[in-house]
């Protein structure tokens, strides 16, 4: 049984025996199709139908004086046909009176013919010499007939079937599954895209519905499409769907439409725009995908500015060839992407940029921690690198740092301006993961109402764009627990590289954007690194469409460090916290009357976060007690008023100045 079963299985894998089965299916599809030609035609010539349509066609498309010519021409071809009919009723009789006329005419002739004849040569038989001529050629043609008659019916109707079959083959009316393998592979691969190839690859599509529409259509289809116009490297045409048939449907089937219009699946991109029943097509030229886009601009153009607020990061091109520039202005970032795809890339090309800018803070913690961040150093006022649960928590405060000072911007007085401050967290699903427990019991990972990055997260996506405070996070492949639903729907600016399922597609980037036909999971891994699917804000998306694909540049370690060395030089000496060893020990009281600016007090704990944000290596791990030491040995005691402790500004100054005065006194 399993040998039997084995053997039928690779005799029907086997090459030739496909081979074989689509000769077959190609050529009986062929006649079938020869036959459906035929029968249409006919039916069409005997019925108003054909005029119907075109007048319905006409009517739809707002054509109404085409619309009436054509109902003229049917009612000219109703009364044709009637008269012929009418005609037809009276044919038998006109015939027999034909016949009995005809006959009698031609036998006078004939005798009138042999009576010249006659005397002519005298003799009286020679008045019947004409006819008997007549009846020796009958005679002879039955003869002829009846020889050739037996043939020729035998041959008939395989005379019908070739005709039928080349009918068919003309009208090409077999699928391209049925094709030679030849003609499957590249048969028209490169050739330009024609109406009648889109319409045949749409009938074709596996829609019964449509595939019916299509044949009722007058036009054979040409009245769904819009006109084919290039985008790019490649052509974009809309399709008017017949009713019946949802777009979705034919989203549904992108790597059969692909195959029909002899592309692969990566190659042709279906998108909805608004139209009611529209699809919107953008095919690739063949292999045009392929080829690399040029280098960034950022790269090449040492002259080249950003501005937070009203530039564009030249990030890359979108697939109709157009650059495609992002605008970060006060908007949160998100980009996901499975592994080693180009999502570090992608993102700080846009960091890049944006570091052209120096007005821009940049607070960055790399989670992975490989040095793709490092060319920061110096640039960014933190930068965290690595992957351990203290880089976690050293991630988790720099971002509370940025709720700290965001909410100090938000209770400054109104009209304040603010200089933007962008944190960075790379590699973000491994704060979401992180195990790590603080001494107050809050976890610094997970999605509790305890957790802590999770929660600073959110508070900045909340608030922090009003006031310039914004958040760019990347993440590896997307899942419930290291990308919680209300972190990914708080960015405003959701893109994704390849993903490795729908479902993690519509995490990346949201139900609305995948449902209008956004599919970073059909990009290939590997093939499609650095081209992101981008939905939401800060990017012009084509009009209807809440997606686009951006080929974005590379920037490669060494054009980043070029990039990041510029943008140092433009802003001149700036110091990277975390990196950059205290040269000197810390002066506790100088830092603690730095945090206190010109407020009069502060309660104890608001000055330690302040301390930990100014220092996070000096003061992140101190606790209140430090802090109460630190004072009392300076003699600045943190005193009770309205029930908390507090630090006197007046006090610390005071101890600061009784210091000055005495310098031996060590800090
Ligand atoms: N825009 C691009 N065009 C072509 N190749 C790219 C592009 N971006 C990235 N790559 C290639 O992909 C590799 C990986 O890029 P990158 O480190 O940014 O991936 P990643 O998604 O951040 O990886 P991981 O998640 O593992 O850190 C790069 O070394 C580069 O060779």
């Amino acid at each position: 049984m399993t040998v039997a079963y084995r053997v039928v299985a690779s005799a029907v894998r086997d090459e030739r025996t496909r081979t074989v089965a689509r000769f077959t299916a190609r050529h009986t599809l062929y006649l079938a199709g020869g036959v459906r030609v035929v029968a249409r035609r006919a039916w069409s010539a005997r019925t108003a139908a054909r005029y119907e349509r075109a007048m319905e066609a006409a009517q739809a498309a707002g054509l109404h004086e085409q619309a009436m010519a054509w109902e003229e021409r049917g009612r000219a071809f109703r009364a044709a046909r009637h008269q012929r009919r009418m005609d037809l009723l009276s044919a038998p009789a006109k015939l027999a009176r034909g016949l009995v006329v005809g006959g009698a005419a031609g036998a006078g002739v004939l005798l009138a013919l042999g009576g010249t004849l006659a005397w002519a040569t005298g003799q009286w038989a020679d008045v019947l010499t004409p006819t008997l001529a007549v009846i020796h050629l009958v005679h002879w043609t039955a003869i002829v007939i009846g020889i050739v008659w037996g043939p020729v019916v035998a041959a008939a109707p395989w005379l019908a079937l070739t005709c039928l079959w080349a009918i068919g083959r003309r009208a090409h009316t077999a699928p391209a599954w049925a094709l030679p393998a030849a003609q499957r592979a590249t048969g028209d691969a490169g050739a330009p895209i024609t109406p009648s190839i889109v319409v045949t690859a749409l009938r074709d599509v596996g829609i019964p519905t449509l595939r019916k529409a299509i044949k009722e259509m007058g036009d054979h289809g040409a009245q769904m499409l819009s006109p084919i116009v290039i985008a790019g490297c490649g052509v974009e045409v809309d399709v008017t769907l017949p009713s019946g048939v949802s777009t979705e449907e034919v989203q549904k089937r992108r790597k059969k439409l692909a195959e029909n219009l002899n592309r692969h699946e990566h190659e042709v991109f279906i998108t909805i725009p608004t139209a009611a029943r529209t699809v919107r097509l953008w095919i690739a030229d063949s292999g045009a995908l392929d080829e690399p886009i040029g280098p960034s601009p950022l790269a090449i153009d040492p002259q080249i500015t950003a501005d937070y607020k009203s530039g564009r990061a030249p990030w890359g091109q979108d697939l109709r060839g157009d650059a495609a520039a992002l605008s970060v202005h006060q908007r949160h970032l998100l980009i996901t992407g499975l592994s080693n795809q180009g999502k570090t890339a992608s993102l700080r090309a846009v960091a890049l940029w944006l570091a052209l800018d120096p007005t821009v803070e940049f607070r960055i913690a790399d989670l992975k921690g490989v040095g793709d961040w490092s060319m920061f150093d110096g640039l960014a006022t933190t930068l965290i690198e690595g992957p351990t649960d203290d880089h976690v928590i050293d991630a988790t405060e720099m971002v509370e740092g940025l709720v700290a000072e965001m909410e100090r911007r938000i209770l400054a007085p109104r009209g304040t301006a603010f200089a933007p401050l962008v944190g960075i967290v790379d590699e973000a699903q491994v704060a979401f993961m992180c195990p790590a427990i603080g001494e107050d019991k809050r976890p610094y990972g997970g999605t509790k109402a305890t957790s802590r990055y999770f929660n600073a997260v959110r508070k900045i996506h909340n608030q922090g764009r009003a006031v310039s405070v914004t958040l760019w996070q990347g993440t590896q492949d997307p899942t419930n627990d290291n990308l919680p639903k209300l972190v990914r729907e708080g960015a405003h600016i959701r893109a994704s590289l390849v993903l490795g399922t729908e479902e993690q597609g519509r995490m990346a980037l949201g139900d609305k954007a995948i449902d209008g036909g956004a599919a970073p999971h059909k990009l290939r891994q590997g093939l499609d690194k650095g081209t992101v699917v981008v939905a939401g804000d800060g990017i012009k998306v084509p009009n209807g469409q809440s997606s686009i694909t951006v080929r974005t540049h590379f920037i490669d370690d060494t054009a980043a460090e070029e990039i990041a060395t510029r943008a140092k030089e433009r802003r001149g000496g700036l110091v990277t916290t975390a990196t950059t060893a205290a040269a000197e020990p810390a002066d506790h009281l100088a830092d603690i009357a730095a945090v206190l600016g010109d407020a009069k007090r502060m309660r104890t704990d608001q000055v330690r976060q302040r301390l930990a944000e100014r220092d996070p290596d000096e003061y992140r791990a101190w606790t209140a007690q430090q802090l109460a030491a630190a004072l009392e040995a300076a003699g600045a005691d943190a005193y009770k008023s309205g029930g908390v402790m507090v630090v006197s500004r007046e006090r610390v100054h005071q101890a600061l100045a009784a210091r000055d005065e005495n310098p031996t006194e060590s800090h």
